[in-house]
């Protein structure tokens, strides 16, 4: 088994064409190690949902090559990409990542089924307690808060065990109790099961829980800080990325 969950090599991801052509991420290299907590932080536009996008395999890159759980996805049919996400990668993303048709608890299980698996429902019903929402298990989607569905997601990651876990602000719209709780059940994933999480964040507080916390600015990794930071440490190095001249 490889211990190098996700790798980018030089990767340049562009949107629009022409003159209007924007680069997101501008040659980015960067390898994610099996059971370490990342963080992914800088100024907004900066390219960092670009990094998790191509890094699950949601977007292709122009130029470059990712390889994921020892998977190289250049060249891969759009098929095996989905079949790989569904097997190996598990999303907290606040824009999209459940099946508004199903409750909490069949979505929970919805990747453990699709892979021909029945995941116990005591399982579903502990992960659904874990995040919270023990008490939500029958709502679809609609009738859920964005910080609510973003649990639901989590707790699909805790039953399907996938290698890697992109979080897109898993906290930016839960109030710091249930920040806490979701960030503690994303180090429980790395420390207990060894699976790997990235998250994208702006909060200081969230990143101090990673391992490492890799700054972008324009597209490019400008900073690498692999020792853990404090809350208020990180603030700075992200004021300074701000404010840095282009
Ligand atoms: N679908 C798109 N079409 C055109 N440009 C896009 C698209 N998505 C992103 N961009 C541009 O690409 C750049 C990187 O965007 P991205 O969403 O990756 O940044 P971000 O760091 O995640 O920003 P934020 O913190 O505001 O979410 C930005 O300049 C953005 O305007």
């Amino acid at each position: 088994m490889t211990t190098q969950t996700v790798v980018l090599r030089d990767v340049r991801a562009t949107y629009g064409t022409g003159d209007r052509q924007l680069v997101a991420l501008d040659g980015v290299s960067v390898t994610f190690e099996r059971g370490t907590f990342s963080a992914v932080m800088g100024p907004s536009g900066s390219g960092k949902s670009t990094l998790l996008h191509c890094a699950a395999g949601l977007d292709r890159p122009v130029t470059g090559s990712i390889t994921i759980d020892g998977v190289v996805l250049d060249g891969l049919t759009e098929d095996d990409v989905t079949r790989l996400r569904r097997d190996r990668i598990g999303f907290v993303f606040q824009a999209f990542n459940l099946v508004s048709s199903l409750t909490a608890e069949e979505n929970v299980a919805l990747p453990a089924r699709l892979a021909g698996r029945r995941p116990p429902a005591a399982d579903v019903a502990a992960a659904l307690t874990a995040v919270g929402l023990a008490g939500r298990r029958r709502h679809r989607p609609s009738e859920l808060s964005g910080g609510e569905q973003q649990r639901v997601a989590l707790a699909r990651a805790l039953i399907s065990r996938p290698a890697v876990v992109f979080a897109d602000e898993p906290t930016g719209a839960l109030d710091s109790v249930t920040s806490r709780s979701i960030l503690d059940l994303l180090r429980a994933l790395v420390d207990e099961h060894r699976q790997t999480v990235v998250m994208v964040t702006h909060d200081p507080v969230a990143a101090a829980r990673a391992d490492r916390i890799v700054f972008l600015a324009d597209g490019r990794i400008t900073d690498d800080a692999r020792v853990p930071l404090t809350a208020e440490a990180i603030a700075a190095r992200t004021t300074h990325q701000v404010v840095k001249p282009c």
